[in-house]
This record gives structure tokens, C-alpha cells and sequence, in this order.
């Protein structure tokens, strides 16, 4: 008997690793970690404004608003950073009521320089204080029409390199300057990206981890289309917003065999959401993966007093625990009750704390495994065209008063 078969669809580990080192020259994020701070930081120390507004949207907002949410709590920083994002007129009105106007500095963010929300926003705050160089100060795009603006009002301004996308810029200036401004160690974040990039590129844990973790999700993608990331900290809200944009325009495409790809992300938080959603994902359809993110240290000893409430004695097990064992033991006994259905993927993600490289390599991480999926899936991880094609309707929309 002779045999022959074509039936090796799947591409080898170390294929996708060439063609990743391949794309690692032209596409930007990569390199990012290890790219000089010191600009950000000069600028960081002549701002004296108490408030720090940056104005963008998606990939100029979401990475910057990701690690500060994480880090609020646990550093003295002496400034409130906000973003104004949104086009929902009550919280645009809201937030700009919260602030002395006169003490604040805008930092407005924009890759295209033309985001429709971005430039509205940034034109109602001229109409109510005048944005110059004392008070403004641009991110975007050498070519943009944001930079023209800086140019010809002599307002500084700040480079996204072309080939860095904007969901991939958060350690870039655009997330790396206006956290600066607010008092956080970026030399400490990009130290924490550092690691990731190593640990994936010189092919230590992370290398077959990570590959592991994309084959899976794509070779199963049609079975388990829903990738919950289940994250045990209120603190990390922020990324999970980050992951959505990131998994979501990076991967919703159609391939290079015209076949349309794409694995849909889900961000919840544990502690809350077990409580909801939790039930979904254990009688529901067998359609999802779970990544339980869980935080090892919180550097906070807050307890739950031994304090009896009449009627509630059967309650007193709390007595003298920590919030902080409370919520690990909560994701425990998620984790415990998922790996007893045996038919629910899960992983399981420990960061070691509330801290600057913590957040980073995370993100990093989770920037890398969304380039692995894209690459195991064949598409364009770096554009988005089907939402470029709203702007434009918007756009024509708006110019021709069609309103
Ligand atoms: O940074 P900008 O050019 O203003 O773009 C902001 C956002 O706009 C669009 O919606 C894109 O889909 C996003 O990828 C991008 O992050």
C-alpha cells in the first residue's frame, strides 16, 4: 500500500515565528520598548496645569486610560487625568464642569488627525478657552492635518511613527507621554514590555505559550468563537476595554482566501460578573474560551472586621479576611467550578501586582498573541477597513448637511 495525503493545514510554530520576525521590521509596536523616553519626560516636567485632558478616541485613548486605571490607586500622582472621548453632549458637559479650565492642559491625540469626535471635542474646547502652546500640546502623525494645527500655532507636538497603529500605540507618545505628564515611571512600563518582548522573541516560556494559546483559539474558532476574559481586579477595566478594540479590529476580517475570520472578545469583571454572566458561560453554549485574569498581590490589607450583624451569626466565616484573599479565593472558585465541567477552555493569567511592569507586560503580551492569530488566521492585523467605511458615510454625511 503506498499513501500520500495534502491535508497539513496547519502552519508550523516555527513558520509563524519566521513570518513574525519577518513582519517585526516593517510593523512598529514591536520595537516600541525600547525606544528612548527621555523626550516625554523633559516635556513631563515644565507642565505645571493640575488637570491633564486628552482628547481621542479608540487606540489614542484606550491603551493611556488602561494602565492609569490600573495604577490610579496605587500611586501619589498630583494630577487628575481625564479623556474626553465620547461625543455624548452630558458627559462632555460633565466633565469639562468638573475642571478649572485655566489650570488644565489638553493633550489631543489623534494618529489620522482627522477623527471626526476627536476634532469636535477639540473645537468646543476652543470655543470656551483659547488652546495654544502654554496650554496644548498634539499627538499624531507626521503629515497630519492635527500637525498642521500644531505647526502653524506653534503648539509642540509629538510623532506616532506611521507604522505603529493606533491600537498598538499605547507605548508609543500616545500613551507614553500624557502618562509621564501625570506622575507614572514609563521607563518602569516599558521595562515591563520589555520583558514580554524577550521572553517571546528569545524563545523562552512565553514563545511556546503563546503559540500554543493562538493555535488553539484559531484552530477552535469555529467551536469556540467567544473569548471572555474574566479579569479579578476592578482594576482592569481598562484593559479590557484596551483587549476588545485590540482582538476586535485586529481580527474581524476577511482572509486572504476571501473566507470572513474574526473571534469576538467579551472583557468582564470577576468579582461582579460572576454574578451575571458567569451563568452564561456555565449552562449556556458551549461557543466560549475564558482567560481568568487574576492579581497575586494588591498591596492592600483592608479586612472585613469581626463585627456579628443580629440575624446574620451564619455569616461570621468572613470575620478578620482580607478583601484581597476574598476576591483571589472568588477566582478560585470560578476557575474550580469551570475545570469540573471539563469541556470549557480555560487559562488562567497571574500578574504579580499593581504595578508599572505588571500592566505592561500584559499588554504586551496580549498585543503579541493578537499578531500570532492573525497570522495563524491569514488576515490584515493591522487595518481596519470596515470601520474606515463609516467614517466616510459620517464624513459625507456631515459635509452635505444631510442631517
Ligand atoms: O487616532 P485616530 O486617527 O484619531 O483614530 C482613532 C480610532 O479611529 C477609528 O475608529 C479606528 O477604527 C481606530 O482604530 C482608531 O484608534
Amino acid at each position: 500500500m503506498k499513501y500520500k495525503n495534502n491535508f497539513n493545514p496547519s502552519i508550523s510554530d516555527e513558520v509563524i515565528f519566521d513570518e513574525i520576525l519577518e513582519e517585526k521590521k516593517s510593523i512598529g509596536y514591536y520595537n516600541l520598548p525600547f525606544c528612548s523616553t527621555a523626550d516625554y519626560k523633559t516635556y513631563a516636567k515644565t507642565v505645571t496645569q493640575k488637570n491633564i485632558v486628552v482628547i481621542g478616541i479608540g487606540g489614542s485613548t484606550l491603551g493611556t486610560y488602561a494602565i492609569y486605571k490600573f495604577l490610579k490607586h496605587s500611586r501619589d500622582l498630583d494630577k487628575n487625568l481625564l479623556f474626553l472621548e465620547t461625543t455624548d453632549p452630558i458627559d462632555i458637559k460633565a466633565k469639562v464642569a468638573s475642571i478649572d479650565l485655566s489650570d488644565t492642559l489638553f493633550v489631543v491625540i489623534s494618529k489620522s488627525g482627522t477623527t471626526v469626535e476627536t476634532i469636535a471635542i477639540f473645537k468646543y474646547i476652543n470655543a470656551l478657552i483659547t488652546c495654544n502652546s502654554t496650554n496644548t500640546v498634539v499627538v499624531t502623525e507626521d503629515g497630519s492635518k492635527l500637525k498642521t494645527f500644531a505647526e502653524k500655532n506653534n503648539i509642540r507636538s509629538f510623532k506616532i511613527p506611521k507604522n505603529v497603529g493606533g491600537r498598538f500605540s499605547v507605548f508609543s507618545a500616545v500613551g507614553l507621554l500624557p502618562l509621564a505628564i501625570v506622575g507614572i515611571d514609563i521607563d518602569k512600563i516599558l521595562q515591563g514590555a520589555q520583558k514580554s518582548h524577550d521572553n517571546f522573541f528569545q524563545k523562552k516560556e512565553a514563545y511556546e505559550r503563546l503559540l500554543k494559546k493562538a493555535r488553539f483559539l484559531v484552530e477552535y474558532k469555529n467551536s469556540f468563537n467567544i473569548n471572555v476574559v474574566f479579569s479579578y481586579s476592578s482594576r482592569l477595566e481598562g484593559f479590557n476595554k484596551w483587549y476588545i478594540q485590540l482582538w476586535g479590529e485586529s481580527l474581524g476580517k476577511v482572509d486572504s482566501n476571501s473566507v470572513r475570520q474574526g473571534l469576538t472578545p467579551v472583557g468582564i469583571i470577576g468579582p461582579i460578573d460572576q454574578h451575571s454572566f458567569l451563568q452564561l458561560v456555565i449552562e449556556g453554549k458551549r461557543d466560549k474560551t475564558l482567560t481568568v485574569i487574576k492579581v497575586e498581590n494588591f498591596d492592600n490589607d483592608l479586612k472585613i472586621p469581626s463585627v456579628t450583624l443580629d440575624g446574620l451569626e451564619e455569616m461570621d466565616y468572613l470575620d478578620n479576611l482580607n478583601f484581597s484573599s476574598l476576591i483571589k479565593n472568588q477566582a478560585d472558585a470560578t476557575i474550580e467550578a469551570i475545570n469540573n465541567l471539563h469541556d470549557i477552555p480555560c487559562d488562567v493569567i497571574t500578574i504579580e501586582g499593581i504595578n508599572e511592569s505588571a500592566i505592561a507586560a500584559l499588554m504586551y503580551e496580549f498585543e503579541l498573541l493578537t499578531s500570532l492569530c492573525g497570522k495563524f488566521m491569514h488576515v490584515n492585523t493591522y487595518n481596519q477597513p470596515g470601520v474606515e467605511s463609516g467614517k466616510v458615510i459620517l464624513k459625507n454625511k456631515l459635509n452635505k448637511g444631510d442631517i
